[in-house]
């Protein structure tokens, strides 16, 4: 018997090809068979099971995930998994967990930042997590502001050993996930002093438990920090508080890519810009938008889904209500986050080009494209984070009250994703960063230095600000070059008023402070048109497959108008459009809207997810959604008994005593 589908007669209305794109969305024919086997291995596999993770204790909850961590490595080693799909494998068993950290982070660090004699010695032992490593950069008196790390690591001329310190209570690491309870290891970040003088912020490498034991090292002082928001969630993480009494490591163990210390304790500052101490910050902010794209597909998925099911009001003469995926309301709440899905998608897509790029000029000593790459890390992991933090949000109001349960996967995902927006950079001091880079680019415009990469706009900026638009129907607005032009319109316009505006500062500082605003939101009209346009070169590409351009030109035009819609104070104050112009892009967007709504569920359905990724009742394949979660609410622990615990003590006394008081 064929299973039952509610949603085929949705699938039936689709107007592409969904093989081909799946494809287009995992990026190659190549990704989707290896993400399809390997997603499907772990739904498979019960002990990867997580139905019931957010009903564990915090103690269950961990040990459950190191259980998880070490199955999937024993079956990464069976099956001798390559290390993207080793990745995947990660990915798919979705629970937060030390791993990320020393994947993620801690052997990115020493690749990046070690010598080759230090890749050598410790990326064997950690690629065979002979080791287990994080990153302890943040301390509890300061995360943002990396100079300003307290933590000490002072040169032994004499020992040949630096003496790792944390002088006072903010010095301690506080935050570093894996730290808490599992790493061995950890790059840590601290003050290099070498005769009295300090030398700034660097890497070191410092074992933290015994290999054998497990206990902390002498003049170590280690644990979690504690519960954080929300049940399950991110509480698989052992995110972890350090201190130092007076620890010492080998001078072999900084990290000396960037700068090195001699046997003397000279301190040598190589040719390699300082910056690239932060690189393992850029490295994981690129995968951060990549990761954007799959959280906001998974939450769109579940919406959509839903709204396809779910019915209200409108029914005539006894027959079916509405959809609620019908109600114009509802689409022009759901489908720009569609359309913002694959927007990230493809320019997640880029942004790693655009890192590997970087990453092979830096080995070749050519370090010109760091600041934008810098900027472009920081910029779109900022924007996409907030925008799929937001969004997430929106898909369990677009689910109504059903939205609220554990079940429908939304609270879940909302409390392990929100802190996106904080870690690896709070999104307010990234954009800052674009701002200095966008103020700089302004500033040298005159100089006869050409912006390049994605300012290269501004390098027309004597065009730009003067252009016109010239849309006069609706239909105009589906002209790629018009979209363009008005989000770089828009962006060099913006960018050049407050450069003006900076300008009136005797301080430049005090300027930067005072409009900080201000550059926040140049910041996000810059990477709104990186979007924009790495979407429109998308487009540019041979895309086979029957409609499957259609409906992403369809999705480009909608990320594109519902920005357009959303900042029209910015488009229409900066003289880019007029207000009519801006009435006119609306009125297509409902258009487009209409043209999406046959296709959402194939759209959803491309991304691929299977029932276990996505864990939400509510974006089931089959769209079974009321039986099972009629079934699912008897499997509650509250449901285990008629009468609760607790009847005879608390219940039954009020019970009775309303009666009493009833009676007199
Ligand atoms: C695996 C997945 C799980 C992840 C879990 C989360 C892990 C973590 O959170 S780890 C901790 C992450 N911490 C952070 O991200 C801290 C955020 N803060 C910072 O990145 C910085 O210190 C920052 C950029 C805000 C300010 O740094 P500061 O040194 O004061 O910079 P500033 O004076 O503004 O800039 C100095 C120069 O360096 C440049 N610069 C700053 N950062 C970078 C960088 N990462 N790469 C290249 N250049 C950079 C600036 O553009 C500037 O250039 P210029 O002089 O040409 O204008
Ligand atoms: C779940 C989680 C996991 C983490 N994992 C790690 C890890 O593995 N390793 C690690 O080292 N760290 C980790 N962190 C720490 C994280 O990187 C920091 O919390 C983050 O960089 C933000 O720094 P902060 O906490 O100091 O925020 P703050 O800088 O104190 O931010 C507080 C507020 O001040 C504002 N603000 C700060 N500076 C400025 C400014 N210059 N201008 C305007 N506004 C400003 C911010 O916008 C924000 O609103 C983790 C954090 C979390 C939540």
């Amino acid at each position: 018997m064929e299973a039952l589908d509610y949603h085929a007669e949705e699938r039936r209305k689709a107007e592409f090809n969904l093989d081909e794109m799946k494809i287009v969305w995992a990026g190659s024919r190549r990704n989707y068979e290896l993400s399809d086997r390997v997603a499907r291995l772990v739904a498979s596999d019960p002990v990867f099971r997580k139905d019931n993770r957010t009903m564990l204790t915090r103690k269950d909850l961990f040990k459950d995930t190191l259980r998880k961590a070490a199955h999937a490595w024993k079956r990464i080693i069976d099956l001798r998994l390559s290390e993207e799909e080793a990745n995947m494998l990660r990915s798919y068993v979705d629970q937060p967990a030390f791993t990320d950290l020393h994947w993620g982070m801690f052997i990115p660090a020493i690749k990046g930042q070690g010598t080759s004699e230090q890749h050598e010695k410790w990326l064997p032992m950690a690629y065979k997590m002979q080791i287990i490593g994080c990153y302890a950069q943040t301390e509890l008196g300061h995360g943002s502001n990396v100079q300003g790390l307290e933590t000490t690591a002072t040169f032994d001329p004499q020992t040949d050993e630096f003496d790792l310190h944390s002088p006072t209570l903010t010095s301690s690491k506080w935050w570093p996930g894996g730290l808490g309870k599992v790493s061995t290891h950890a790059v840590v970040y601290a003050r290099l002093i070498t005769g009295g003088q300090d030398h700034g912020v660097h890497g070191f490498i410092v074992q933290l438990r015994g290999l054998d034991d497990h206990l902390p090292l002498p003049g170590i002082t280690v644990g979690d920090i504690g519960m954080k928001f929300g049940s399950g969630a991110y509480n698989s993480m052992d995110n972890g508080l350090l201190r130092f009494d007076h620890v010492r490591i080998p001078r072999n163990q900084m990290l000396m890519r960037v700068s090195q210390v001699t046997r003397e304790g000279k301190f040598v500052q190589s040719d390699v810009p300082r910056q690239l101490v932060y690189g393992t910050m850029v490295y994981v902010r690129q995968t951060i938008v990549s990761d954007a794209s799959c959280a906001l597909a998974r939450a769109v998925c579940i919406a959509t889904r839903y709204s396809a099911v779910r019915r209200q009001f409108g029914s005539q003469n006894g027959g079916p209500e509405i959809q609620v995926i019908d109600y114009k309301t509802q689409q022009s709440r759901l489908f720009p986050l569609l359309a913002s899905a694959y927007a990230f998608r493809f320019v997640g897509e880029w942004l790693k080009w655009l890192y590997t790029d970087v990453t092979q000029r830096l080995q070749a000593n050519d370090f010109s494209t760091l600041p934008e790459a810098h900027a472009c890390t920081a910029g779109l992991k900022s924007m996409t984070t907030s925008v799929t933090a937001d969004a997430i949000e929106e898909c369990r109001k677009l689910c109504g009250g059903h939205g609220y349960l554990s079940n429908s996967g939304l609270p879940e995902l909302f409390a392990v994703y929100i802190p996106t927006c904080t870690y690896e950079g709070d999104n307010v001091v990234l954009l800052l960063q674009v701002a200095r880079f966008l103020m700089k680019t302004v500033s040298q415009l005159g100089s006869g230095k050409k912006p390049v990469g994605t300012t290269a706009y501004m390098g027309r900026a004597e065009h730009l600000m003067q252009c016109r638009c010239e849309v006069e129907m609706a239909q105009d607005w589906l002209k790629p070059s018009t979209i363009l032009e008005a989000f770089e319109a828009r962006a060099v316009r913006m960018s050049i008023a407050c450069a003006k505006s900076l300008g009136k500062f005797s301080n430049p500082e005090d300027g930067f402070a005072e409009l900080s605003p201000d550059l926040v939101e140049v910041a996000i009209a810059h990477c709104q048109l990186i979007v924009v346009s790495k979407f429109l070169e998308k487009l540019q590409q041979d895309i086979p497959g029957k409609g499957v351009k259609r409906q992403l030109e369809i999705l480009c035009n909608v990320y594109a108008l519902h920005l357009l819609h959303k900042h029209l104070g910015d488009f229409v104050a900066t003289g880019c459009i007029t207000p009519n112009q801006g009435a006119l892009a609306n009125e297509q967007l409902r258009l487009l809207y209409a043209q999406v709504r046959p296709n959402a569920i194939a759209l959803v359905d491309a991304f691929n997810y299977t029932d276990h990724y996505l864990g939400s009742i509510l974006g089931c394949y089959d769209g079974n959604v009321y039986q099972k979660l009629y079934q699912e609410a008897w499997k509650d622990p509250l449901n285990d008994t008629v009468v609760p615990d607790g009847y005879l003590e608390y219940l039954r006394p009020i019970l009775k005593q309303h009666i009493r008081t009833a009676r007199l």
